[in-house]
């Protein structure tokens, strides 16, 4: 049984066309013209509950228009959407007891208050008992690593904590369904890390089920083992995160500090040198070259430090595109 079930779904939006000048403003009065974006194309995949599931795509794939069909606040232009037993835009009260979205970028918590204050409004609107209320704020404070920041107005927290306080206010009523949109945005590692854990115990705790768009690589290897990756509203991947990563990032970056520096002859013996800046070089390697080369600089390089990576996630959606649809 899925607990997010979408079916050929698509969104056309009308954008009016209008001409530079006063001309075209006037023309544009009397008679509007109106050009179609297809922001989302016959998207079609189920998520079974308890799944984490990371929703990748480029600026302007169409992650949000996705998200907003999904939780009800716009409508699809065609196809059929079910989130836990319901059509998302119905906007049933039970549907929405059982939904969070969470917006990176944008807040709930009201900015002058104490977040406390809006978490109070919040157990209101969901009809939870002071108790309740209590015994949740609690729970997830302690979760969160929160505790004298509610009691501050939300505009004195730092961007870390005042992001653990929205989660807070998204997850007082426990939603069975997280939708993600950007949750780290702009936030330092520390903080990224501390939601990331944050997020994988709530699933763990609760089995919620959660899709995640992120742009930073680590939330998506740390939380997601399947991914959805949409490009211009189309679905072009749908599958584990191994097999995206295998597929379309073939090399992995290894960044090396030598003691000395050496000539960009000698280090393109080992593997393709991306960038030499004084003792640091970067090579991308094949991962089934990955130990050999690795030994073979070791052993016969001075070497201070080596750290190797993925590439970042861009770089692989970057791949994606260029290869077309899968
Ligand atoms: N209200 C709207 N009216 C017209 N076009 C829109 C509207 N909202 C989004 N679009 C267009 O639909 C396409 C998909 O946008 P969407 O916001 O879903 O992308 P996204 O994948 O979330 O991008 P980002 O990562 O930048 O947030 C884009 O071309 C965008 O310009």
């Amino acid at each position: 049984m899925s607990h997010i079930s979408v079916q050929n779904l698509s969104k056309v939006y009308p954008v009016a066309v209008k001409e530079p000048g006063m001309q075209g403003t006037i023309a544009h009065f009397f008679k509007r013209t109106y050009r179609e974006i297809h922001a989302v194309q016959d998207v079609t995949f189920d998520i079974a509950p308890g799944e984490v599931v990371g929703f990748l795509g480029a600026n302007g794939a169409g992650k949000t228009t996705t998200l907003k069909m999904l939780t009800g606040l716009i409508h699809p232009s065609s196809g059929e959407v079910r989130v836990a037993g319901a059509v998302p835009f119905k906007r049933d009260t039970a549907f929405l007891k059982q939904i969070t979205l969470v917006m990176g970028q944008k807040q709930q918590l009201i900015w002058d208050l104490p977040a406390m204050d809006s978490l109070r409004i919040n157990g209101a609107v969901y009809g939870l008992s002071d108790r309740t209320l209590d015994q949740r704020v609690g729970e997830l404070a302690e979760m969160l690593g929160l505790s004298r920041q509610l009691t501050q107005p939300v505009r004195k927290l730092s961007l870390g904590e005042r992001m653990k306080a929205e989660l807070l206010a998204a997850l007082l009523h426990r939603p069975q369904v997280l939708f993600l949109d950007e949750p780290t945005l702009g936030l330092d590692v520390n903080a990224q890390v501390a939601v990331r854990d944050f997020l994988r115990e709530y699933n763990q705790r609760y089995q919620a089920t959660v899709l995640l768009t992120s742009h930073y690589m680590a939330d998506i290897t740390a939380l997601c083992d399947r991914v959805l990756m949409i490009h211009q509203g189309q679905l072009i991947y749908d599958g584990s995160l191994d097999g995206l990563v295998e597929k379309f990032a073939p090399c992995r970056e290894v960044k090396v500090e030598f003691g000395q520096p050496y000539a960009m002859e000698q280090l393109k013996r080992y593997a393709d040198v991306q960038s030499v800046v004084g003792n640091i070089a970067s090579f991308l390697v094949q991962p089934e070259m990955l130990t050999q080369t690795v030994s073979k600089i070791l052993a016969e390089l001075e070497v201070v430090d080596l750290s190797i990576t993925d590439p970042p996630i861009e770089a692989v959606i970057g791949q994606v595109f260029q290869a077309g649809v899968v």
